[in-house]
């Protein structure tokens, strides 16, 4: 595909060049565990191949866990999305950030990594405990020149930065790297709004379950990268066996052409939230990007192109108003995840966060809001009323719920 149309057209197109060829029309599925290999000398050689990070020679699949041609299209799709030569897909996000530190500690450089907090939770679990044999400096995205080393072999950065939507310079702390390279975590902006390759991030990482899959159904992670990279995290999917299954990689792929239009349309409504949010009385902050002076070096705009769909608040009754505005809303789930087209909130001290040591954890009275594509005016009217009730303001509200009334006053 000519990556010179727009991501729209990419998005609808890409992992799809041959289905005319092929005489379909809908991404085929191919949920073989082994392959017939037509001969011991190409099966081997294939293997070899594979076994080195490479593709498999034609008619040479050999085992699922080496290749697989329906986790293969989706990969090719989002590498182009990504604007990579590659990309590598998972069982998850976590086993996908897993293969790039061990392929990155595998170059023989060292197993120091420099990570930028904050970071969703599981990831600073990861890199805190140790479990990876790597050991990690955390720092701020000013303090990443002083933490490298001459063992440093990864720097991680998550931007806009989960759960409280910090925005880090990727450019700048690539630069500020020098030769170590830089993987930035692209989950919240998604290749819509923010290609991390593009600033020179060398590792583009993706919990794909969240606005790749969009409707909470799919469990992956993936990282677009260089073919070199590629080549080095193929073989740790291989042996360590992290793959992504094949209908997760469909449901991956048959998401991607709306992605533009879940994230836009997403994100319109979390601008509005946001502006409305700033000005509730029992909301103390409201971190969104670009709203006040949370873009001081006007990165939306140069790195990316638009503020996306999450936002957080900072209750000033700490715990007890979260607990209370959580069981207060009604159209917004209580539930960890985000992306998807039904809008979550929850509450990172206590889940998605709870593994970060106590100086990094983020607030008591913040609450992560994931905006989906509900009616901006049903969300809003959902969280002033339970944002309201949590205050004080009012006696009793109970959340907006989608039940058999709905319908007469439907917007
Ligand atoms: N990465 C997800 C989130 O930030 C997952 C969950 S915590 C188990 O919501």
């Amino acid at each position: 595909m000519d990556d010179a149309v727009a991501f729209e057209t990419l998005a609808v197109h890409s992992g799809r060049e041959d289905l005319a060829a092929l005489g379909v029309h809908a991404l085929p599925i191919d949920l073989s565990t082994t392959n017939p290999l037509p001969g011991v000398e190409l099966g081997g050689g294939s293997y070899e191949s594979m076994a080195t990070g490479h593709h498999p020679t034609e008619g040479g699949n050999v085992y699922a866990r080496l290749w697989n041609p329906t986790v293969a299209r989706f990969e090719k799709a989002l590498a182009q999305l990504e604007r990579t030569e590659a990309s590598v897909a998972f069982a998850s996000g976590m086993a996908a950030f897993t293969a790039a530190v061990m392929a990155a500690a595998n170059r023989g450089r060292g197993r120091h990594v420099v990570a930028v907090r904050p970071l969703y939770g599981g990831t600073d679990h990861l890199l805190a405990s140790g479990m990876l044999s790597v050991e990690t400096t955390f720092t701020t995205a000013d303090g990443v020149a002083a933490a490298l080393r001459p063992d440093t072999c990864l720097v991680v950065v998550e931007t806009p930065a989960n759960p409280t939507l910090e925005l880090v310079d990727i450019a700048a702390v690539v630069a500020a790297a020098g030769d170590s390279p830089v993987l930035v975590d692209n989950t919240f902006a998604t290749p819509v709004l923010q290609n991390p390759s593009e600033q020179g991030a060398a590792l583009v990482l993706h919990s794909a379950t969240k606005y790749l899959g969009g409707h909470g159904d799919v469990i992956g992670g993936v990282v677009a990268c260089s073919e070199e990279w590629a080549t080095a995290i193929r073989p740790v999917r291989a042996i360590t066996g992290g793959l992504l299954h094949p209908l997760g990689a469909y449901l991956l792929h048959r998401g991607l052409p709306t992605l533009a239009l879940r994230v836009r349309a997403q994100q319109e409504s979390a601008r509005i939230l946001a502006d409305r949010l700033a000005d509730h009385g029992a909301v103390g902050r409201v971190h969104y990007p670009g709203l006040g002076d949370s873009d001081p070096s006007g990165l939306i705009g140069r790195q990316m192109r638009g503020p996306g769909a999450m936002l957080a608040i900072e209750l000033a009754g700490g715990l007890a108003a979260a607990e209370s505005t959580i069981a207060g809303l009604g159209l917004f789930t209580h539930a960890v995840s985000l992306g998807g087209v039904d809008s979550l909130v929850q509450h990172p001290a206590s889940l998605t966060h709870r593994p970060v040591a106590p100086e990094a954890r983020p607030g008591a009275g913040i609450l992560r809001l994931s905006i989906g594509l509900e009616n901006v005016e049903d969300l809003w009217l959902d969280l002033d009323r339970a944002l309201s009730t949590s205050h004080g303001a009012r006696s009793s509200a109970a959340g907006i719920r989608v039940d058999a009334s709905v319908g007469a006053g439907a917007r």
